[in-house]
């Protein structure tokens, strides 16, 4: 596997407060801080914990309460909104039915997007939903229509993390010394996704549990090796932990739950736009031990039509453009195409 070596031989993650990013009337010094905190961090890292985020504690436990709900009931249930229902890569995915490097991955989880995503006329259908006033998640389609108050939750848990992201990624902007707006035109609802995993317990006595078509023996980790490849991540996890970081010498760094936090991480088109400055980091999750892990990754994305290429500030006569600039729709869904063939 190519794994990226740009970046530094870091031993842990950084925690950085954001409070001067989400609040209306900062302190200039302190948000300069924060800034500099955080282009360092996406220098050298590629990953940093986040506190002072303004999503409370209550708000978070009813969005893990709401994927517990949800795992938590029968196959066939689950099976009601399975990904491959629609032809837009969401709904539920069953454990056995990822494949990372090659390998199986031990969880089952649930991608939860837009409906305007990934259609060839999204941008029409992202605009007149807009339009209209709907809210981009709700479609009637991808609920699970055993829970009735799944549907809220996850909107409203949508909405801040939306809104959480874009105030990250105007930090980053600024991080780069460009306009904090810079990256405002480029994000979009549509392929954005807040996606629920769970990683059953994992044990001698889980060949009994686990679907026929699963071959144990190529089961190797409960989320294979990888990067993000989008704009930016907000990882929501419980205290069980698993979740490793790759760093310059190739040590696995753990990104162990830390209370009150939330794990940001940036995906391939970011280190397309900084032209390899910022870096997306490879991670992976162990397997998990006796107990059920649950993770609540937010992907903010650019939208369908964005085109990427390396910024102006970030490429100058000694380091020329290393990407030819993508556009990150059609990138995205022929990325999705072979990964859920
Ligand atoms: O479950 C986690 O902690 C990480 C999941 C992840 O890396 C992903 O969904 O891309
Ligand atoms: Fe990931």
């Amino acid at each position: 596997m190519n794994h990226n070596t740009h970046g530094t031989a870091f031993k842990e993650v950084p925690v950085i407060g954001i409070g001067p990013l989400v609040t209306a009337d900062p302190d200039p010094e302190e948000l300069r801080l924060t800034v500099e905190r955080i282009g360092e961090a996406c220098r050298d890292v590629g990953f940093f914990y986040i506190t002072d985020h303004g999503i409370s504690e209550a708000d978070s436990r009813a969005l893990f309460g709401a994927a517990q709900e949800f795992f938590a009931l029968p196959l066939e249930e689950k099976m009601r909104i399975r990904l491959g229902i629609t032809e837009q890569f969401r709904g539920y995915v069953p454990l056995g039915g990822e494949v990372t490097a090659g390998k199986t991955d031990w969880h089952e989880c649930l991608d939860l997007q837009p409906e305007s995503g990934r259609q060839a006329s999204t941008i029409a259908a992202a605009a007149a939903a807009r339009r209209a006033g709907v809210h981009p998640l709700d479609d009637p389609g991808q609920w699970p229509p055993a829970l009735p108050s799944f549907r809220e939750t996850v909107m409203r848990a949508w909405d801040q993390l939306y809104g959480l992201s874009a105030r990250i990624a105007a930090g980053m902007a600024l991080s780069l010394g460009i306009d904090e707006h810079h990256f405002a035109p480029y994000h979009g609802v549509e392929l954005s996704d807040l996606r629920m995993v769970h990683y059953p317990p994992y044990n001698e006595t889980v060949g009994r549990t686990a679907p026929e078509k699963l071959a144990m023996e190529e089961v190797e980790s409960g989320f294979g090796a990888h990067v993000d490849y989008g704009f930016l991540a907000v990882l929501q996890q419980d205290e069980v932990g698993g979740l490793e970081v790759l760093n310059a010498e190739g040590a696995w760094i753990p990104a162990p739950h830390i209370p009150g936090t939330f794990l940001v991480n940036i995906g391939q088109m970011m280190q397309r736009w900084t032209n390899d400055r910022y870096r997306a980091t490879w991670h992976r999750v162990q397997l998990p031990g006796a107990v059920d892990r649950y993770s609540i990754p937010f992907f903010f994305e650019p939208a369908y039509d964005a085109v990427i290429s390396p910024l102006d500030v970030c490429c100058d006569d000694d380091n020329p453009p290393r990407y030819e600039a993508v556009r990150f729709g059609p990138y995205v869904v022929e990325l999705f195409s072979k990964a859920y063939d």
